[in-house]
């Protein structure tokens, strides 16, 4: 896998980090509440997985799972739901746990799901932010890492439903996908 990556972003440690510097921030803000964590499946898991650990509160995880690129590196332009969550969000505070935010399309769908459904508050931690990649008006609450305009891989992120388990975040080489 090592071989298809053209510069590494973000090492493991670089990872580890910042999910201690957001679960901080994370446990400041949420102090006396009991938010629900909702992973954007299935490129958050990892980074959810390790952010929570950081965050010293007591919280309620769900899961959701969405998709827009369909394994590809532009988006489709729609966001589909797959699955949708178990839990009850009505008067709640919801905290969305993304991997990345790139056209804003995939976030903005779940964040206006969230408030149909009448949550009390909605925040956003994303691992990774693109801002150049941005179509609609929508930014993350808590940010990682602010990332070049390059289609990233790794720690969760896919080409072509691959190399989501490389332990760190890269660029693919370019004749890997054109
Ligand atoms: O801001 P956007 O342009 O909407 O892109 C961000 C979303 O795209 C990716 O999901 P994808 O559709 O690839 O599904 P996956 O998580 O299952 O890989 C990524 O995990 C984010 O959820
Ligand atoms: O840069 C990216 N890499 C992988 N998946 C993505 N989904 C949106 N942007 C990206
Ligand atoms: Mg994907």
């Amino acid at each position: 896998m090592d071989n298809d990556i053209a510069k590494v972003l973000y090492s493991q440690e670089d990872i580890k980090n910042v999910c201690q510097k957001l679960g901080k921030e994370i446990t400041k803000d949420y102090a006396g509440k009991t938010p629900i964590i909702v992973s954007v499946l299935k490129g958050a898991i990892f980074f959810t997985t390790d952010v929570v650990r950081e965050i010293d509160l007591n919280t309620e995880m769900d899961f959701i799972d969405v998709s827009s690129y369909h394994g590809g590196v532009a988006s489709s332009g729609e966001v589909d739901l797959v699955t949708d969550m178990g839990s009850d969000v009505a008067g709640r505070d919801i905290l969305i746990i993304e991997d990345i935010v790139d056209t804003g399309r995939t976030l903005k769908y779940i964040v206006d799901l969230m408030m149909q459904r009448s949550a009390n508050s909605v925040k956003v931690c994303t691992l990774m932010d693109k801002p150049t990649g941005r179509v609609l008006k929508i930014d993350a609450d808590y940010v990682g890492f602010t990332v070049p305009d390059e289609f990233v891989v790794g720690y969760g992120l896919d080409y072509k439903e691959l190399y989501r388990n490389l332990p760190y975040v890269g660029v693919l080489k370019p004749e890997i996908y054109e």
